[in-house]
C-alpha cells in the first residue's frame, strides 16, 4: 500500500484516507489516463485497482472530479489554459471557488503548487460555446431544438445530476418505500414528475446494498424516464422492442395490467432482466426477434431508441465530447429502421411510442415527422419534451396511433 496519499490514518482502511489535495492529484492522474485514449470508467476502474488504500468517501470524491471535469470540460480547459489532468483540475477547481492553495500545496500526495504562470487565470469566456461548456457544431442545434432555452440546458447539463428512485408499486407504497429506505440512511422525496418517483436527497451510496433495492421495493431510474412510461396506455400485449438492461420494461410491468414482451437486438443486453423482473416481483418475457415477429401484433409498442444521449449527459458526459455529426447521421438511420421495423408490428388503432433521451430535433421531431411521411395511416397522439432539470433528465416521447 502506498502510504503518503493518504492521511494519518493510511493503516485503517478508514472511508477517506485520502487528503483532499491527494484526491485532487488521483483525479490528475485519471484524466491524463483518459487523454491517452481510456474511457472514463475503465480509467477510474484501473486507478481504484491500484489504490487499495482509498476508502469509499475518497473513491466518491475522485470519481466526482473527474465527471466534474468531464461535463465542464470546455471551461475547465479555458480556465486551466491547457488539456492536461493537471490543467483541467486546476481550471474546474478555479471555477469552483475551491482553496487552490490548499488543494495544490505539495505535501505528502497533493500537486504541486500552482505557478504564477498556471495561477494567472483568464477572466471569464466570450466565446458562447466555451460559456456553455458545448462543441461549437452544437450550439446551432441546441438553439434550433431548445429556442429560448438552448441556454439555461446547456448549463444546466453541467451540474451533477439528481439520483432518483422508483418505487416498485407491484411490491409497495411511496410512504412505505420511503420509510424503509429511511431505516437504512437513505433519505428522500417525491419527485413530482412521476407518482412513483422518488429523488434521494441523503445517502446515495447506501442504496445498493439497501434492503429496499435488493428486494425489489426501489429500483434506481431517472424520474423523466419514469414519467414516458407513466404516460404509455395500460393494458393489453406490450413489446419493449429496445428493451437494453429493461429499465422501462420494468416500469411497464409494475402496474400489473399489461402482458410484456422484452426484446433487444443484442440480446445480452436483456441479460440481467430475468433475475431483476424476480427480483422486482413481475412477469416480463425475453424475445428473439423471429418469436416477436411471429407474436404480433401488440397493443403498444415501445421504442426507447438509441440515441446521443444528450438529454443525461450530466450522467454520460463523455458523450458530450465525443458525439459528431456524423455519429448523429448515423444515430439517424438506425432511429428510421426502428420505427419502420416496429410498425409492422403494432395491432390496428395501436400505439407506437418512440422515445430517446435526446434534446436535439435530428433525433426527435424530425425522426417522427420522417416517419410520418414515409407512411400512411399514422397519427401523433401525444408527444412530449422533458426538459434537464433538477428533477429529472431531457427526454422526448412520442405516441402514435394507427388511424
Ligand atoms: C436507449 S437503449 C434502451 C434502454 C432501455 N429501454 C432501458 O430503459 O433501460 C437502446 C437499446 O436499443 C437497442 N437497439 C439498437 N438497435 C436496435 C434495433 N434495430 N432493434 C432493436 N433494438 C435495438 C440497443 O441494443 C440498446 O440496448
Amino acid at each position: 500500500m502506498p502510504t503518503s496519499a493518504v492521511g494519518s490514518d493510511q493503516n485503517n482502511y478508514k472511508d477517506d484516507a485520502m487528503t483532499p489535495g491527494a484526491r485532487v492529484s488521483a483525479a490528475i492522474e485519471i484524466l491524463d489516463a483518459m487523454s491517452e485514449g481510456l474511457a472514463a470508467e475503465q480509467a477510474l476502474t484501473r486507478w481504484a485497482r491500484q489504490s487499495r488504500f482509498a476508502g469509499s468517501k475518497d473513491r466518491a470524491a475522485v470519481r466526482d472530479h473527474v465527471f466534474d471535469v468531464l461535463r465542464r470540460r470546455r471551461t475547465a480547459a479555458y480556465y486551466g489554459q491547457g488539456e492536461s489532468g493537471r490543467a483541467l483540475m486546476a481550471g474546474l477547481l478555479y471555477e469552483q471557488d475551491a482553496d487552490l492553495d490548499n488543494l495544490f500545496n505539495g505535501q505528502g500526495h497533493a500537486p504541486q503548487p500552482l505557478t504564477d504562470q498556471e495561477r494567472a487565470f483568464p477572466s471569464a469566456p466570450a466565446d458562447r460555446a466555451t460559456r456553455l461548456n458545448l462543441p461549437d457544431w452544437l450550439v446551432p442545434l441546441f438553439d434550433q431544438a431548445l429556442g429560448e432555452k438552448a441556454d439555461a440546458t446547456a448549463l444546466a447539463l453541467q451540474d451533477r445530476a439528481p439520483i432518483c428512485l422508483r418505487v416498485n408499486l407491484a411490491r409497495t407504497d411511496v410512504a412505505k418505500a420511503q420509510d424503509l429506505l429511511r431505516e437504512e440512511g437513505v433519505e428522500t422525496q417525491p419527485n413530482p414528475l412521476a407518482d412513483a418517483a422518488l429523488t434521494v436527497t441523503e445517502g446515495a451510496r447506501r442504496i445498493r446494498n439497501s434492503r429496499a433495492f435488493s428486494e425489489g421495493f426501489v429500483e434506481l431510474q431517472d424520474a423523466a424516464s419514469q414519467a414516458v412510461v407513466a404516460a404509455l396506455p395500460g393494458g393489453g400485449r406490450v413489446l419493449d422492442y429496445c428493451a437494453g438492461g429493461g429499465g422501462k420494461a420494468l416500469a411497464l410491468a409494475m402496474d400489473g395490467t399489461r402482458k410484456i414482451t422484452a426484446h433487444d437486438i443484442d440480446p445480452r443486453r436483456m441479460g440481467d432482466l430475468p433475475a431483476r423482473a424476480a427480483r422486482s416481483g413481475v412477469q416480463i418475457d425475453t424475445a428473439a426477434t423471429a418469436e416477436v415477429k411471429a407474436g404480433r401484433p401488440y397493443d403498444l409498442v415501445l421504442c426507447d431508441a438509441p440515441c446521443s444521449g444528450s438529454g443525461a449527459w450530466r450522467r454520460a458526459a463523455e458523450g458530450k465530447w465525443t458525439l459528431t455529426a456524423e455519429r448523429l447521421i448515423e444515430l439517424n438511420g438506425i432511429q428510421d429502421i426502428i420505427l419502420d421495423e416496429a410498425a409492422t408490428l403494432v395491432a390496428p388503432k395501436g400505439t407506437l411510442a418512440y422515445a430517446t433521451c435526446s434534446l436535439l430535433r435530428e433525433e426527435n421531431e424530425d425522426r417522427v415527422a420522417a416517419f410520418l411521411a414515409r407512411h400512411d395511416g399514422w397519427k401523433i397522439s401525444q408527444m412530449q419534451r422533458f426538459d434537464v432539470t433538477p428533477e429529472g433528465d431531457g427526454f422526448f416521447s412520442t405516441q402514435l396511433t394507427r388511424e
